[in-house]
């Protein structure tokens, strides 16, 4: 296969669960006039229910299957914008698929800040049941590193999601522009 030129990659969006990867990469497509996939909701649609739902009926090795899947084809699209879900890039294949084939940005929010949305995510997130806060930090810190390989780090804390969206947009444009 073909490289794809810098300006013509997909775009990805990795980071901690709740961080803001679906609603910023939203933001980032509609400025962009690019299409948005959310991996989520792709996988969502296969099955016809939600990722808690599958992690109940089926077992969270089985949505972690479909996620491979369905990202190994949608990361080889052309000027897409892409939002993983936060537990991705566990999986060394697509970290190393999306390393070579997008252009990544990792959106790190802070602990102090994560943690004032946890009531936002409680009830939708399948990995944070049955968890206390201690367990959920812990689950946070080894995440962490996972997230270091990337292209692009945006720290998001007190940052309106337009705020965040036209930052990666003006970073974009500058990369374009210089390694045109
Ligand atoms: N920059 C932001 N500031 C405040 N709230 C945000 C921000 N980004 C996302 N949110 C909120 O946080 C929650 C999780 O966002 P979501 O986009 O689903 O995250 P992810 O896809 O990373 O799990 C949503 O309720 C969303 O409205
Ligand atoms: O971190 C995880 O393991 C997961 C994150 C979720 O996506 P978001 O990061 O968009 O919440 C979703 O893929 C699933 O619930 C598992
Ligand atoms: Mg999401």
């Amino acid at each position: 296969m073909n490289k794809i030129q810098l300006k013509e990659q997909s775009i990805v969006l990795i980071g901690f669960m709740g961080v803001g990867k679906t609603t910023i990469g939203q933001a980032v497509a509609k400025k962009l006039y690019r299409d948005f996939i959310d991996i989520d909701e792709e996988i969502e649609r296969r099955f016809q229910m939600p990722p808690k739902d599958i992690f109940a009926k089926y077992g969270e090795a089985v949505f972690r299957q479909h996620e491979k899947e369905i990202i190994s084809e949608m990361c080889h699209k052309k000027l897409k914008v892409i939002s993983l879900g936060g537990g991705a890039f566990l999986q060394k294949e697509i970290q190393d698929i999306c390393l070579a084939a997008t252009t990544i940005f990792f959106l790190d929010l802070t602990w102090d800040k994560w943690k004032d949305r946890i009531g936002l995510l409680i009830d939708s997130r399948p990995v944070l049941q049955g968890k206390n806060m201690d367990e959920i930090k812990q689950l946070f810190d080894d995440r962490q590193p996972i997230y270091e390989q990337h292209h692009s780090r945006v720290v998001t804390d007190d940052q309106e999601v337009e705020e965040v969206a036209d930052y990666i947009v003006g970073s974009l444009k500058l990369a374009w522009e210089l390694y045109a």
